[in-house]
């Protein structure tokens, strides 16, 4: 794969919405686009990496700052075959795991491009069709989440995920539970708010019967995960812990979680997420893909990554019109029918990336080339 030119752009997006979660809110997607140019074909990548390091320890300007000093020099300083070649390069620069997956992933969709086949068959993606869910933010009430939770399964949704901290934990679980039924495929994200000090509430929450509760210990644990775990009826899955193949296989081996949500840039890109899946996989852990709230880009990815077989759980990639007035790819990750996407089968991504809205968003840009 010969690589001409590498375009890094900060898009500033405006949500339709605000999102909030158990560390912070936001109102405006503040991320970078990356452009692969190569022998005729562009791949692109998104950063998942957030303005602020409250989520993990990246941000948009650390991203930047890595792919410029090291990575980008890094993929121009030897021929690269294949997008595993990118994994083995970036593999001794420690974490940094969103820059270098913005980069990989472009280059995954460029080469894809270069084959003329999806990038989920490049991948090895088995379905042509997804499920996803959806992903609600903490909001002023209850009965605001209870709202959404109503527009949601309209849509069809085949998982509610709501974000939950203390001290607003218990009741939105009650509520939705007496509002719309045992039924309704229901999980609960509290992104670390918790220590073994909320046992009871953990206790609690596992009489309504979810599908799991996502990462509610520190970013950083597995032990006390396990200890959880093991007085918990309803699965654990981990999300913040998981950084690649290797904290994986411990989390498992120590009984930390039932479920793993992989999101690619959170675990260095679409080799290790795929590492992940057949790891998981050969140990019956169902995995599922988390969202980033992703522009088109990210979420053209995450469709990708969820065609594999052990995704069995229905991820948090909704549709694009539930974000943005307008995305950056044409069409829009929409939904082709209640609760599912389509999986493209042209080349790359199978997206077109829309120059007009790029144009409006971008704030800042600069182009790399290698060196003559
Ligand atoms: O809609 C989406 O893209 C999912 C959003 C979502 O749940 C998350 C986005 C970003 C950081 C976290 O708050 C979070 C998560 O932890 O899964
Ligand atoms: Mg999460």
């Amino acid at each position: 794969m010969k690589l001409e030119r590498i375009e890094v752009q900060q898009l500033q997006m405006p949500l339709r919405f605000r999102f909030e979660t158990s560390f912070g809110s936001t109102t405006i997607k503040d991320f970078l686009l990356i452009s692969v140019h190569g022998e005729g074909a562009v791949g692109y990548g998104e950063s998942v990496a957030m303005p602020t390091p409250f989520y993990n320890e990246e941000t948009t300007e650390t991203v930047w700052y890595m792919m410029e000093k090291f990575l980008i020099p890094k993929l121009f300083s030897q021929p690269i075959e294949t997008p595993e070649d990118v994994d083995r390069l970036f593999a001794p620069i420690r974490r940094n795991n969103m820059a270098k997956s913005a980069l990989e992933g472009a280059i995954w969709d460029l080469y894809s491009k270069q084959k003329g086949i999806s990038l989920a068959k490049a991948l090895g993606g088995t379905r042509s069709l997804i499920d996803v869910g959806i992903s609600i933010g903490i909001e002023p009430t209850v009965g605001e989440v209870l709202q959404r939770v109503e527009r949601a399964l309209a849509d069809g949704y085949k998982k509610i995920k709501v974000k939950i901290k203390p001290g607003f934990d218990v009741q939105v679980i009650q509520g939705i539970r007496e509002r719309f039924g045992d039924s309704v495929p229901l999980m609960a994200d509290a992104n670390s708010a918790y220590t073994m000090e909320h046992l009871d509430i953990m206790k609690e929450l596992d009489q309504y019967g979810l599908i799991m509760i996502e990462q509610p210990l520190a970013h950083d644990d597995i032990i006390d995960h396990a200890k959880l775990q093991a007085q918990l009826k309803t699965p654990i899955c981990l999300d913040e812990s998981i950084h690649n193949a290797e904290d994986a296989r411990k989390a498992i081996e120590l009984g930390s979680c039932g479920i793993i949500n992989i999101k690619i840039g959170r675990v260095g890109g679409l080799t290790e997420s795929k590492r992940i899946h057949d790891l998981c996989e050969s140990h019956g852990i169902p995995v599922w893909c988390g969202g980033m709230v992703e522009s088109g880009v990210g979420r053209a990815h995450n469709v990708a990554i969820t065609s594999l077989p052990n995704f069995t759980i229905p991820g948090d990639t909704a549709a694009s019109s539930r974000y943005w007035d307008l995305d950056i790819i044409e069409p829009g990750v929409e939904l082709v029918a209640p609760g599912q996407l389509a999986v493209p089968e042209q080349p790359g991504i199978g997206y077109t990336l829309n120059q007009q809205a790029v144009g409006k968003y971008a704030v800042r840009s600069a182009s790399y080339r290698p060196a003559k």
